[in-house]
């Protein structure tokens, strides 16, 4: 089980100071989707540049062109890239032909799909990298979390590894662990500590007992 940081609140200096607090416990660096939004794809760049031996993960949740775009991302550094699997076949298709010719990932975010077994079951048929549940800082606020979620693809995805996202805290760690994802991505449950080094060893600590 991999932990990955995401980074959604901050600039480049800020995400590179971040960075370098946390970099010996996390596995994956998230480049969140409103740092690509305010920054560009710069912000993958400098901290790639920053970061060599770091893998990043560019959160850009790909709706359409999505080779083009995930070329781009690569351009910039990525080692993995985002795409919603709410977008057409032909595009989560594309990205994978992309990201493989580039050798390099793709993780599917689930984030508003209804039926999420049925598109998770296709989505591994597609040769995707990671499918990932997701609850997003919009439903979260209403108190909503994906860990159901997490054990509805775990009972039918069968190549793909499997990843979970939205509001997880050293709290609710535990329950997140107990359903074996592969990847843990967390941001706020570490970016809101005070002692960003020794909240992310724990959350390391945890992850590595799991
Ligand atoms: O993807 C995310 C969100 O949609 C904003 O772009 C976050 O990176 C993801 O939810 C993880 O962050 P936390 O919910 O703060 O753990």
């Amino acid at each position: 089980m991999k932990l990955q940081l995401a980074l959604d609140l901050v600039n480049i200096p800020q995400a590179i100071e971040v960075v370098s607090q946390v970099e010996q416990y996390v596995d994956i660096v998230e480049i969140g989707t409103p740092v690509v939004i305010n920054e560009g794809l710069h912000a993958v760049k400098q901290v790639k540049e920053a970061f060599p031996n770091v893998s990043i993960l560019a959160d850009l949740k790909i709706m359409d062109a999505a080779g083009y775009e995930v070329s781009q991302a690569v351009n910039a550094g990525a080692d993995i890239v985002t795409i919603l699997a709410a977008a057409e076949d032909e595009s989560i298709k594309g990205a994978v032909a992309e990201a493989k010719k580039l050798g390099k990932e793709i993780l599917v975010d689930m984030i508003a799909v209804k039926d999420i077994k049925a598109r998770a079951q296709q989505l591994d048929e597609f040769g995707v990298d990671y499918i990932c549940v997701h609850t997003g800082y919009d439903l979260q606020a209403v108190g909503k979390n994906s860990f159901e979620d997490l054990k509805a693809i775990k009972s039918v995805v069968k190549n793909a590894k499997t990843a979970v996202a939205g509001g997880i805290k050293l709290e609710t760690l535990a329950e997140v662990i107990a359903a074996q994802p592969d990847l843990v991505i967390v941001g706020g449950g570490i970016t809101s500590q005070k002692n960003l080094s020794e909240a992310a060893s724990k959350f390391k600590e945890l992850i590595a007992q799991g």
